[in-house]
């Protein structure tokens, strides 16, 4: 297992007399992996890269730095540096000013910056770019820029915030590619910042999904998409179908009038809990054999499939993600495997949740 790099304990952030914006945040962050904070606008994600950079104090709690408290170190004592979204470049100075810039506020010797920012350059794949103005680069060099600045410091953790949102998709694609790459190739941890959950899935070893102020589930990009712990997080991270459902016994959950067999277990006896199925895991064929009946109502051609919106008896909504077509108005059934069914527990805390998911492995 990796070194914990940071450590947050029941941190909370207040500003003012307002509600806080970060409640009792608790986590670790492994040396070397790529994490990312993701979760709507105004879920405090922001507010801990804030912390952890040290731009502003939690109101309680504490944050450790390879186990030593900093709670009181300043900024420039951390071993972090920031990625900030608008990159914060100097439009006036050219690239190696750029990237010197933090370095000559330091006053080292003339020769060691030079060396340093030509090697943070070359991380970066900006060799030779040194004399050219921010002006004349374009929306993805800024970005390495950016990053060529904050690598100068030799940083164990780099901070990101949102630093993709300013690029159009198809560069933001390309960055994405290069900023795993980066992070693989010099191995320091990234803690990035991202609302777009497609981003999360594709880039990090960890994500934590965050709202309002908490971390509602962390794990592998996997972990999260196959077995979101809540509504929020199941909606929040892919497409969802999520129905009221009672646990009648483990591996029995009965949903729209019916019982299924599933995977789950560990709940009490007639527990209400909430399902979801992904729509790629659903298919639609005859009504004989379908374990539901539902009427198709619309769909969309979305290019890989066929986006087929059906409903049930009980009016539920059903989203299917198709590579055949359906015919608007008919009646068919709907096929599912019990593991494709994810049974959530009202109210689960993420602890509880690790222990009922290990409790099906024994
Ligand atoms: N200096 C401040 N004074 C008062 N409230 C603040 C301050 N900074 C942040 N907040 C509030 O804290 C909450 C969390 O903000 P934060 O910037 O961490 O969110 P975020 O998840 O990063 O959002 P976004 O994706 O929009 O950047 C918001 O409600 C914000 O208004």
């Amino acid at each position: 297992m990796n070194q914990t790099i940071i450590r947050f304990e029941q941190v909370v952030k207040q500003f003012d007399d307002d509600a806080p914006v970060l409640k009792n945040v608790s986590f670790d962050i492994e040396q070397g992996k790529f994490y990312t904070l993701l979760g709507p606008s105004g879920c405090g994600k922001t507010t801990i890269l804030r912390l952890i950079a040290g731009f502003t104090d939690a109101t309680s709690g504490t944050i450790y730095f390879e186990g030593k408290r900093i709670n009181d170190l300043p900024p420039d004592k951390r071993k972090v540096n920031t990625v900030f979204q608008d990159y914060a470049l100097f439009p006036h100075m050219n690239v190696f000013e750029n990237v010197a810039f933090g370095l000559r506020i330091k006053k080292l010797p003339k020769a060691e910056i030079q060396q340093k920012v030509h090697e943070a350059l070359r991380m970066v794949q900006l060799s030779g770019f040194e004399e050219r103005q921010i002006s004349e680069m374009s929306g993805g060099q800024r970005q390495r820029v950016a990053i060529a600045r904050a690598l100068v410091n030799e940083p164990e953790v780099l901070l990101l915030d949102e630093p993709l949102s300013a690029l159009d998709l198809k560069l933001r694609t390309d960055m994405q590619y290069e900023l795993r790459e980066l992070q693989q190739r010099l191995g320091i941890t990234f803690i990035f910042v991202t609302h777009d959950q497609e981003e999360a899935l594709a880039l990090s070893d960890e994500i934590f999904v965050m709202n309002k102020g908490k971390i509602q589930q962390s794990g592998t990009p996997v972990d999260i998409y196959d077995e979101p712990i809540n509504r929020f997080v199941a909606d929040f991270i892919g497409e969802s179908n999520i129905v009221d459902g009672v646990m009648i016994a483990d591996n029995l959950v009965e949903f729209v009038g019916k019982q299924f067999e599933c995977v789950d277990s560990g709940m009490r006896s007639n527990e209400p809990v909430e399902v979801v199925i992904r729509p790629e895991d659903l298919n639609i064929g005859p009504v004989e054999g379908g374990k539901l009946k539902v009427k198709v109502d619309t769909q969309l051609f979305r290019g890989v499939h066929y986006e087929i919106i059906c409903y049930d008896a009980e009016g539920n909504e059903w989203m299917i993600h198709s590579t055949r077509r359906a015919t608007e108005g008919q009646e068919v059934g709907l096929y599912f495997e019990p593991e494709d069914i994810h049974v959530m527990r009202f109210g689960e805390s993420e602890e509880e949740f690790d222990a009922r998911l290990e409790s099906y492995d024994e």
